[in-house]
């Protein structure tokens, strides 16, 4: 397994936001989450990525135990995240932001970090802005980014939250086409996503989460179609 959590816990305050939550992600695996909102999503993420820490639990990362690592060591061990608000750097233009991720994140050496930067922002269709301020771009400008910044990270395991929110059917194809392309290059990806269509057309699993438990993880179709799945996350009564 690439990516393990073990009973994972995490309060705030009275409000227990994971509540011993297990699973894995094998190498090469497309590991797609479903939810209500605020089921602990999100949370999940910031716990594997360290942004929050665990109450208990531990997080198994490529054979290392990282429960107890800052977040930038993790992402130097190859765990790469988009956040659900873009986080770019501002002041930066798009490749200062590429060439940042690849070098602090990726630990690349210079010449090899702007090769990095300039094949990610091709592949995600930034190359015209390559020197646009990230603080000024578009909404969809700014997810872009956000994806490519992790990319830039070449990381082993991809986290991506809700990157398809806000945009358009076809915007949301193009998406997928790229994910498919960062997929069959063999990087492992989990997915948080409410466009459920287009995290079916790419899960090899999926996850359903609810206040802070798992609901059903399988097959993608059996567990869409699980009536619990269906009560809980589509409102049908079986
Ligand atoms: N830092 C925090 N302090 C207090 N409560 C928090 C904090 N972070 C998250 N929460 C609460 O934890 C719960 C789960 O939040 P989380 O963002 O993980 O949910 P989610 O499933 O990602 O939701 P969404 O689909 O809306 O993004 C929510 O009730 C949220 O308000």
């Amino acid at each position: 397994m690439l990516l393990t959590v073990e009973n994972a816990h995490k309060s705030y305050g009275a409000l227990a936001v994971t509540k011993g939550m297990s699973f894995s992600v094998e190498e090469g695996e497309t590991l797609g989450i479903l939810g209500p909102n605020g089921a602990g999503k999100t949370t999940l993420f910031n716990l594997i990525s360290g942004d929050v820490s665990l109450d208990s639990g531990i997080v198994h990362f490529n054979g290392q135990n990282i429960t107890t690592l800052a977040p930038f060591q993790r992402c130097q061990s190859g765990i790469g995240r988009s956040y659900q608000v873009p986080h770019p750097f501002g002041n930066m233009t798009v490749f200062e932001n590429l060439i940042t991720a690849a070098c602090f994140g990726g630990q690349m050496s210079e010449p090899e970090a702007y090769d990095v930067a300039e094949e990610v922002m091709n592949s995600m269709g930034l190359t015209s802005l390559a020197n646009q301020q990230a603080g000024s771009m578009t909404l969809l400008n700014r997810k872009r980014l956000e994806l490519a910044r992790a990319l830039a990270t070449r990381p082993k395991l991809l986290l991506l939250d809700e990157i398809a929110g806000g945009l358009t059917e076809p915007e949301a194809q193009e998406l997928v086409t790229e994910l498919k392309k960062i997929k069959a290059k063999g990087t492992t990806m989990i997915w948080i996503e409410h466009v459920v269509h287009a995290l079916l057309s790419i899960a090899d699993r999926l996850m359903v989460v609810n206040f802070g438990e798992k609901l059903a993880d399988g097959e993608p179709m059996s567990v869409m179609n699980d009536p619990e799945v269906k009560r809980v996350y589509m409102g049908i009564e079986a």
